[in-house]
C-alpha cells in the first residue's frame, strides 16, 4: 500500500497558537485569538459546530476578548506589531473590522478591567497621564462620558474586581513580581486585603461574593492559597491551601457557589472545584498539563484553554458528562505519539539545592547526538510541560533538549522565586553550570555536542554563559536576550520601572554587580559562533540590547549572524516570521555541528 514518510520538521512549522478565548453568554459562540491564517486574528466557532471562521480581522494579537452581556458588541484589545501598547476596540456582534473604542496615542496602553453586568460601563486602566503607575477610568458607553476613578501610585495599579453594585473596587499594586498588594476601595474607606503591607507577599485574583472578597495570596506562606476578606468585619482569613502547590487562577460559579481553582506545582498544573458552602474540595483530572485560562458559564459549564508538551493549545469544555475538546488544533499530520514528552529529572546544584528540570530525549530514530541547553526566560517564570513548536522542531531534527528550572523559577515556593532578585548572574548561572555538568556526568552530552539557546532572560543567560564558560558549548543562539544590565534597566516599559530595584537592582548602588553580571563584560570569552535574533518592536528587551552585543562582537571579528524581525515584539506571532526564525536556527545549528573550534 501507499507508504508515508515519518513527520518532517516542516510539519511542526505548521502548528498554530490560541492565545485567548471567550464564550458567549448563551454558549452558542466561541471566540478565540489565533494565527490560523498566518497572523493573529479573532476566530469564531458557532457551538457545537466545529468549523472555525474569521470573526475579526486586525492582523494583531489580542490581550482580551469580552462579549457584551446583551449581545450588542464584542470588545477586544489589540497592540501593533508586538509593541504591547494594547488599545480597546469594539467589534459588531456578527464580526468584521474592529473599530477603535478606547484608544489614544500609539505609545499609550489601555488595559481592559471590567464590564458592568448591563454592558454599559467599561472599566479600564491606562498609561495616559500616569505611564508609570497607571490610572483607572470608567467609560459610560451610552454617553461616551469618561471618569477617572483611581490614580495609581507606588507601582502599576490595576483594577482587579468590581462589586455587583459598582460601589467597591479591588486594586492590585505591583511593587515586584513577588510583592503585589491588593486593597479594596469602598464608600467608607480603603482597606488592605492582607494584614501587613510591609511583609513581602503577593495577592490577586479577587472576586466579590456578597460582602466577602475571595482572593489568592502567599501572605505568611511559601505557596499561594485561597483567602478571604470580610468587608463588614474587615477581617482577613485563610480559606484553603494546597501542599506544595500555589493557587494561580480562581473562577467563581455564582449559581452553584463554588470556585474552580488552578494550582501550579513545578512543571504542571492541577485543577480543583471547591464548594464554598460545605467546604468540600474535589480534584478534577484535566486533559492538559498547563491551564492558561478558565471561564465558567451560568449553566455551570466550564471552559479552559491549555496545552501539554505534546498537545498544542486547545479549548475544552467540562461538565458533569466530563471533558469535550472543542478545538481540533493539531500539528499538521503529527500525533502526540510522534512527539517527545519530557522526563522530569532533578540534579544537585553548587550549594546542595535540588533543581528540577525537563529532559526531552530525541527519539532513537532521529537522535543526532547533540543536545540543546535551554535556560528559560522570565526569569521569574518556569519551563513547564507545554507545547513549543520550536522544541518539537529541534527534537524532530534529532536534538535532545535540557531545560533547568534554576533558582528564581516559579512553581517551587516564594523563597525559591526570590533567589534571582538582585542576583541575575551568580546563583542562577551556577545552577545552569551544574545542570551542564550533570548532563556530562550522565553521558547525555559533552562539550563537543552541546548547543546553547535561550530567549529573553534565557538569552541573557545564554550570553553570560557564553562569555564566562565558552568551553562548554559548540555554538550559541541568543533570542532577544539582555546584554547589558545598565542599558536594560532604563529601557524597560515605564510601568515596569517601579519593580526594577527589587527585581534587578540599582545601576549606581549596585554598579559592581551590574558590571559583573552584564554579558557585555565578557566579550573576550564569546568566541563561539553566535546567532542573535531580535524583534524590532520588542518593548521588554529593546533592539538596542541585541544591536550593541552584535556590533561589539563583529567589531572584534567574531562570527555573528543577526536576524531582525521588523514587525515583531517579544516573541514571533506571524507564521512566516516564526518559520524564518526556526529555519535560520536549524540551519545555524546544523552548520555548526560539523565545525570544531578551539576556545
Ligand atoms: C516584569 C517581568 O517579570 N516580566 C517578565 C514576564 C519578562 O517579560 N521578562 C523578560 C525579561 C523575559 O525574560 O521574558
Amino acid at each position: 500500500m501507499i507508504k508515508f514518510p515519518k513527520p518532517t520538521v516542516e510539519q511542526f512549522f505548521r502548528s498554530y497558537v490560541i492565545s485567548n478565548f471567550t464564550v458567549s453568554p448563551n454558549e452558542d459562540q466561541l471566540l478565540f485569538s489565533s494565527n490560523l491564517n498566518g497572523t493573529m486574528n479573532v476566530w469564531a466557532m458557532n457551538l457545537p459546530d466545529q468549523y472555525p471562521y474569521l470573526f475579526a480581522h486586525q492582523d494583531e494579537s489580542s490581550d482580551f476578548l469580552k462579549f457584551d452581556p446583551e449581545g450588542r458588541y464584542v470588545l477586544a484589545g489589540f497592540d501593533r506589531n508586538g509593541d504591547e501598547n494594547y488599545q480597546i476596540y469594539a467589534i459588531a456582534p456578527e464580526g468584521g473590522l474592529p473599530q477603535p473604542l478606547v484608544t489614544g496615542d500609539s505609545e499609550e496602553k489601555y488595559f481592559y478591567a471590567h464590564l458592568s453586568e448591563d454592558g454599559e460601563r467599561l472599566y479600564y486602566g491606562t498609561s495616559k497621564g500616569n505611564p508609570r503607575f497607571i490610572n483607572t477610568h470608567v467609560r459610560h458607553l451610552k454617553t461616551g462620558d469618561d471618569e477617572l476613578i483611581q490614580e495609581g501610585e507606588q507601582g502599576a495599579t490595576l483594577l482587579t474586581a468590581v462589586s455587583e453594585d459598582e460601589k467597591s473596587f479591588v486594586f492590585s499594586t505591583i511593587l515586584a513580581n513577588t510583592y503585589t498588594l491588593s486593597f479594596v476601595k469602598t464608600e467608607d474607606g480603603v482597606y488592605d486585603l492582607t494584614p501587613d503591607r510591609e511583609q513581602v507577599h503577593v495577592s490577586g485574583g479577587a472576586t466579590f461574593v456578597d460582602s466577602t472578597i475571595y482572593f489568592m495570596t502567599n501572605y505568611d506562606s511559601e505557596f499561594s492559597y485561597l483567602a478571604k476578606f470580610d468587608l463588614e468585619e474587615k477581617e482577613f482569613k485563610k480559606v484553603l491551601d494546597f501542599e506544595d502547590e500555589s493557587v494561580k487562577t480562581l473562577k467563581y460559579d455564582k449559581q452553584r457557589e463554588q470556585f474552580y481553582i488552578v494550582t501550579e506545582k513545578g512543571v504542571k498544573d492541577f485543577f480543583y472545584r471547591y464548594d464554598v458552602k460545605n467546604g468540600t474540595l474535589e480534584n478534577i483530572d484535566a486533559p492538559v498539563d498547563v491551564i492558561e485560562k478558565i471561564q465558567v458559564a451560568k449553566s455551570g459549564n466550564v471552559y479552559i484553554l491549555g496545552r501539554s508538551a505534546v498537545i498544542p493549545h486547545n479549548i475544552f469544555k467540562y461538565n458533569e458528562s466530563g471533558w469535550k475538546q472543542l478545538t481540533a488544533n493539531q500539528v499538521l499530520g503529527v500525533s502526540p505519539e510522534d512527539m517527545v514528552d519530557p522526563e522530569v529529572v532533578t540534579y544537585e546544584s553548587f550549594d546542595g539545592m535540588e533543581i528540577e528540570a525537563l529532559l526531552f530525549r530525541a527519539k532513537p530514530e532521529n537522535d543526532n547526538g547533540y543536545t540543546v541547553f535551554w535556560p528559560h526566560g522570565g526569569p521569574q517564570a518556569a519551563e513547564r510541560k507545554f507545547y513549543r513548536a520550536m522544541f518539537q522542531c529541534l527534537l524532530n531534527r534529532g536534538y535532545t533538549i535540557f531545560c533547568p528550572n534554576f533558582r528564581g523559577s516559579t512553581g517551587y515556593g516564594s523563597s525559591f522565586v526570590k533567589m534571582v532578585e538582585q542576583d541575575w548572574g551568580e546563583g542562577p548561572r551556577l545552577d545552569n553550570i551544574h545542570a551542564i555538568e550533570w548532563l556530562f556526568d550522565q553521558g547525555i552530552s559533552s562539550s563537543e555536542k552541546l548547543f546553547l539557546v535561550g530567549g529573553s532572560y534565557g538569552g541573557y543567560m545564554a550570553l553570560l554563559l557564553h562569555g564566562r564558560h565558552p568551553e562548554y558549548f559548540k555554538a550559541v543562539v541568543d533570542i532577544f536576550g539582555v546584554s547589558n544590565l545598565f542599558t536594560f534597566v532604563n529601557s524597560v516599559p515605564e510601568h515596569w520601572k517601579p519593580i526594577m530595584k527589587r527585581w534587578l537592582g540599582d545601576p549606581e548602588e549596585d554598579k559592581e554587580r551590574f558590571e559583573k553580571d552584564s554579558p557585555v563584560t565578557y566579550l573576550d570569552g564569546m568566541k563561539k559562533p553566535m546567532l542573535v535574533i531580535q524583534g524590532a518592536k520588542d518593548p521588554r528587551v529593546v533592539k538596542e540590547e541585541s544591536d550593541q552585543i552584535v556590533d561589539k562582537l563583529r567589531h572584534a571579528g567574531r562570527d555573528v549572524e543577526y536576524l531582525v524581525l521588523d514587525d515583531e515584539g517579544h516573541g514571533f506571532s506571524k507564521k512566516e516570521n516564526e518559520i524564518n526564525v526556526y529555519q535560520t536556527m536549524l540551519d545555524f545549528l546544523e552548520k555548526h555541528q560539523k565545525v570544531s573550534q578551539k576556545v
